[in-house]
């Protein structure tokens, strides 16, 4: 049986060693912002890009023709809602076997829906390639727009200015299946799953040719069943703002296990943060913090799912702005979310070392090692071979990576909270406070205190090196103004 706190994504994996990151693109007006958030999200290291809402208030597509969702061969004749579809290359409905008698490179129309990677498509009841003349530029809402393969919205001027096989999707019934359809091509032009949010069966119908993962917030039973229809794996979220308690994802997971759903993650937001261990623990399913609301910039995407690491999630999901950089109208969200993070990842920065927090790990350990000869046998009956010891070193050198790791995270964090409240990187005295604290605890454990003021020597060093962006951009906004 696979194991069900391990769902895979495409190539991304929930619940592995690494963090999932999950980047939700913005809602924009055309393709091009949705490809260059998609884009940043990438390089910083996104595994899923995702929808925050499945209809963007228009959407157009200008870029080259991508495949739907792998499963459904391209050119394929299929079948949607009775009709035979030739070449249509994307099937509409679930389970619908391939057919034939359409003719190949027909325009093609689904159950009221718009194929996106047809040639040319139309409102219900209008004959496919009907009254769209070749010319440049369509107009969607008042703008024209050139080249544009794909656009919706109100507005649409149908017959006006199309040029030659374009496929142009109109009409408000199409809204919701254009929506996918772009964020479905940003997404695989990016290489990356798509994880697109529904709430309707309606919704579910849209995403289906272009979705990898469907996202929930408390779903009634007609949804839960449109949602177990397409087999996708599933993140689970309460309502927005009202997370469900431990035993209340249990509860709904095995709902959703009733209906066919296995493969579950679930969501939390980041006050629900400090709940996500025992989640995770409760209902044996990885557990997400879901950041959205805040648009970060895409470099936060990192640091940010260590944090969430950090307190046991398996992942994150923030949403990014437009361009990939920090949004200054979310400012003040994105510095409320944060703390609550950093208080549940850790004491803040100057707090007391809690008395087992750091302390427990780094005592337990050199106590077995310092027992341990080779062939020597513990009190408990547990064999310490150096094999054995070895073996727990081991351990112990990836937790201490993990650490190195999260340390390097909340320093990003450090600088940009410093960018913002524009005050220097280099804090001299605070790296002395580190460094005396360091110190003083490595006396009280026994460790070396040269060998830990060195190390902390080296962690202070990347600190700052992480923070060079933020110095950069600090002293180039200084520059502005
Ligand atoms: C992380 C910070 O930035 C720098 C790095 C420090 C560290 O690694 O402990 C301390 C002071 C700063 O020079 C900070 O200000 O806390």
């Amino acid at each position: 049986m696979p194991d069900a706190r391990v769902v895979k994504v495409g190539s991304a994996v929930f619940g592995s060693d690494a963090p999932t990151v999950i980047a939700a693109l913005p809602e924009a007006a055309s393709a091009a912002p949705l490809r260059a958030a998609a884009q940043a999200a990438r390089a910083a290291g996104a595994d899923i890009l995702a929808t925050v809402a499945m209809a963007p208030s228009a959407a157009v597509w200008a870029g080259p023709s991508v495949p739907t969702r792998p499963g459904v061969p391209a050119g394929a004749d299929v079948q949607a809602g009775g009709d035979v579809l030739a070449d249509a290359g994307v099937l509409a409905e679930p389970g619908v076997p391939p057919g034939a008698g359409v003719p190949a490179e027909a325009d093609v129309q689904a159950a009221g829906d718009v194929l996106p990677d047809a040639g040319v498509s139309a409102e219900p009841g209008v004959p496919p390639g009907a009254g769209v003349p070749a010319g440049p530029g369509v107009q969607v809402g008042g703008d024209v727009l050139p080249d544009a393969d794909v656009l919706t919205g109100g507005g649409v001027l149908p017959g006006e200015s199309v040029p030659a096989g374009a496929s142009v999707l109109a009409g408000a019934p199409a809204h919701g299946a254009t929506s996918a359809a772009v964020l479905g091509r940003v997404a695989r032009e990016a290489g990356l799953p798509l994880m697109v949010a529904v709430s309707s069966p309606e919704d579910v119908r849209n995403a289906l040719p272009w979705a990898d993962l469907l996202s929930v917030a408390a779903p009634g039973p007609e949804l839960v069943r449109a949602v177990a229809a397409t087999g996708l794996p599933v993140l689970l979220t309460g309502k927005p703002g009202d997370d469900p308690s431990a035993e209340e994802f249990d509860e709904a997971v095995r709902n959703l296990a009733d209906a066919g759903i296995g493969e579950v993650v679930l969501g939390l937001g980041a006050t629900g943060a400090a709940e996500a261990w025992a989640v995770r623990e409760r209902t044996g399913r990885p557990v997400i913090l879901d950041l959205r609301g805040p648009r970060v910039d895409a470099g936060l995407l990192a640091p940010l799912s260590l944090t969430a690491a950090g307190v046991g999630a398996d992942g994150v999901l923030a949403q990014i702005t437009e361009d990939g950089g920090v949004s200054a109208a979310d400012v003040p969200a994105l510095a409320s979310v944060l703390p609550l993070l950093l208080t549940t990842a850790g004491p803040p920065a100057d707090a007391a070392p809690p008395p087992n927090a750091t302390a427990a790990p780094a005592a337990e350990v050199p106590a077995v090692a310092a027992s341990a000869q080779p062939g020597e046998v513990a009190p408990d009956g547990a064999g310490f071979g150096l094999a054995a010891v070895r073996s727990r070193m081991r351990l112990l050198d990836a937790q201490i990576v993990q650490l190195v790791a999260h340390r390097r995270s909340l320093a990003r964090l450090a600088g940009e909270v410093k960018r913002r409240a524009r005050v220097p990187v280099r804090d001299l005295r605070q790296e002395v406070r580190v460094l005396e604290r360091a110190e003083r605890l490595a006396q009280r454990l026994d460790a070396d205190p040269h060998t830990v003021v060195a190390i902390f020597n080296l962690l202070i060093d990347d600190a700052v090196f992480v923070q060079r962006p933020y110095q950069a951009s600090l002293r180039a906004e200084s520059a502005r103004t």
